[in-house]
């Protein structure tokens, strides 16, 4: 058997020489540093050759780096006066990755901790030791043999699920949150929303995959479509109707509406976010059409099933028939903790009436269990990735991804700012549950060059359609 090194060498070499032939038969850029640099791996063969690529070169990096070099190098650093990464440095300069490497040393049975009792002795809990640790995996520091172990860091309120007890709230010395901030200053929500549009700019975050990763126009055949649709017997003439949550300045309103004629979506955000967002849609028509609209709506708030019936129309009875069609909460949820997230799951009960669908546009992140066939228990959701299903391993990522989400871009730094997460498609499916059992998740569909993936909810009442 080759050595390591030498097959992640040839492994490199082929994948290169991939993406070099498919860029040259289709006449594409090869990438540089130049101004006219191309911005996105496309298509599909060049993107996964990339990626493997990417994960092989650094694989080959650190194996050729010293054990402790390694450790070293990777400890990057959570600097306490930077908002957003403020968690203080642990003893011996490392981060809280490295906290549970003390506990290893414990002599556990069979060379093997699980993140319970890891989180145990380090007072962290199970939760936050598991994704700390699954960071500190993607950096070759621990390994998870079998699914479902691992550990820690937040010291002053270590179960805390508050947003307002986060390394944020300790870099400032300050109670309200980010969002408490935000809301309260017309200025700063100005800076936060246009924020919003620049890193929708990514490729990876276009509101282009919320508009073209979803079947809309399957709604319009759907049994289950708004009252306002009840005496239309031609598809055509049909409107599906559309509540974008924590929509911002409604930058994927207006791509969803833009290319589906039949979708009318009502952005919901807080008052100081919506005010004057009209004036920035374009094109203009979509707001003269009513096609997109703004409502100052806070979160936690039940939904007001009378008030969504006089905006989009009702029939008369407008109690027992859907008013809104789909939910879309994109980008939202992972800015909160478990409860949180169950407070605003509860509080579209109100307004759900039967087959009406919740999408969540968040990221799904790998999980050990995924890949494996024989674990596939709790996992009956089905995965759709570029419109053909698979297993949940299809929603594996590479490691250089993994890391990055794990890290700076998304999980550690949510758990910094808001003690909000990241969650597995096992963690959404009990989320959703423990928020109501009605809240069905029936599909997960990764959209072709989005970091997030679209979870499909259906309301059902009944427990024999579940
Ligand atoms: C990360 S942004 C996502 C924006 C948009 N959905 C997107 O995909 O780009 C989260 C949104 O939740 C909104 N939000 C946070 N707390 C809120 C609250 N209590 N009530 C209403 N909206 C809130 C924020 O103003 C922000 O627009």
């Amino acid at each position: 058997m080759s050595a390591r090194i030498m097959e992640l060498a040839q492994t490199i070499s082929a994948s290169v020489a991939e993406i070099d032939k498919t860029l040259s038969a289709l006449g594409l850029q090869s990438p540089s540093f130049d101004e006219d640099a191309p911005t996105e791996y496309r298509p599909r063969e060049v993107s996964d050759a990339r990626d493997v690529v990417l994960d092989a070169t650094a694989e080959l990096h650190d194996l050729l780096l010293e054990p402790l070099f390694l450790v070293k190098t990777k400890g990057a650093r959570w600097d306490a006066n930077k908002p957003g990464h403020a968690i203080p440095e642990q003893q011996f300069g490392l981060p809280p990755s490295y906290r549970p490497l003390q506990h290893t040393r414990h002599d556990p049975p069979n060379g093997q901790l699980s993140f319970g009792d890891i989180g145990r002795r380090t007072k962290l809990g199970e939760q936050m030791t598991c994704r700390l640790l699954r960071h500190a995996m993607t950096m070759r520091i621990f390994r998870e043999p079998t699914p479902g172990m691992m550990l820690d860091a937040l010291q002053k309120w270590p179960l805390s699920q508050e947003p307002n007890q986060t390394g944020y709230s300790l870099s400032k010395n300050t109670s309200p949150t980010i969002y408490d901030i935000i809301g309260s200053s017309p200025s700063q929500s100005a800076l936060f929303a246009s924020s919003m549009v620049v890193w929708a700019r990514q490729p990876y975050n276009a509101p282009s995959h919320p508009a073209d990763g979803y079947d809309w126009p399957a709604l319009l055949s759907s049994p289950d479509h708004n009252v306002t649709n009840k005496n239309k017997t031609n598809n055509k003439d049909r409107r599906i109707n559309v509540l974008d949550i924590g929509g911002a300045r409604g930058h994927v309103a207006a791509a969803l509406a833009s290319q589906h004629p039949f979708l009318d979506v009502v952005v919901q955000d807080m008052a100081a976010i919506v005010a004057g967002a009209e004036q920035e849609i374009t094109p203009p028509e979509l707001v003269e059409q009513k096609r997109v609209r703004f409502m100052a709506h806070d979160l936690f708030s039940a939904q007001q099933p009378r008030l969504l019936s006089d905006l989009f129309g009702h029939d008369g009875d407008g109690h027992e028939a859907i008013v809104v069609d789909v939910f879309l909460l994109r980008w939202v949820l992972h800015n909160w903790a478990d409860k949180h997230c169950v407070a605003i799951l509860r509080s579209q009960i109100p307004a759900l009436r039967r087959g009406a669908r919740v999408l969540v546009m968040d990221a799904c992140m790998s999980d050990p269990a995924d890949g494996n066939d024989d674990d596939r228990a709790g996992v009956e959701v089905e995965v759709e990735v570029l419109g053909k299903d698979f297993g949940a391993g299809a929603l594996a990522l590479p490691l250089w991804k993994e890391r990055e989400m794990r890290y700076r871009s998304e999980d550690l730094n949510m758990a910094a700012i808001f003690n909000a997460r990241e969650r597995t498609l096992r963690e959404w499916k009990a989320l959703f549950t423990e928020a109501d059992p009605r809240l069905v998740p029936k599909r997960v569909i990764k959209p072709e060059g989005s970091a997030l993936a679209i979870l499909e909810v259906l309301w059902l009442p009944s427990v024999d359609e579940r």
